[in-house]
């Protein structure tokens, strides 16, 4: 698989193919702290981010939605003091796509360029 930070998403259509398990494996071996969850019977990526205070949180939500409209790719996000939790999945396959794996890397690189 190549470096997922470095790939962009592709379009995709209602009748894609979910992840399998391996690439799904293989994917998270590139991630960071990324959990594969079923929620409502939709496997999605989870990752919590903490944060020294409110306003450290609500520039990273804004720093992922930025990334999210110019993939036209858009995750769950929940904003707290100190905290900020992110979903990915795709909502055309109600599962997960190779994107999802793309954008939880691309979530990732975030923290680094904030460091
Ligand atoms: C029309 C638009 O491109 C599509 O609805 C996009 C928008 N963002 C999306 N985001 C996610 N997570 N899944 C999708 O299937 C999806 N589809």
């Amino acid at each position: 698989m190549m470096k997922l930070s470095e790939m962009t998403c592709e379009a995709c259509q209602a009748d894609a193919p979910q992840l399998t398990d391996e690439q799904l494996a293989e994917g998270l071996a590139q991630l960071s702290d990324w959990r594969c969850e079923t929620i409502d019977d939709v496997q999605q990526l989870h990752r919590s981010f903490s944060f020294d205070d409110f306003a450290y949180a609500f520039i990273f939500v804004a720093q992922v939605a930025e990334i999210a409209m110019e993939h036209d790719h858009h995750p769950r996000i929940l904003l707290e003091y100190g905290k900020v939790e992110v979903h990915w999945w795709t909502h055309k396959i109600k599962g997960l796509h190779q994107n999802d794996l793309v954008m939880a890397a691309k979530t990732d690189q975030l923290l680094d360029a904030n460091e």
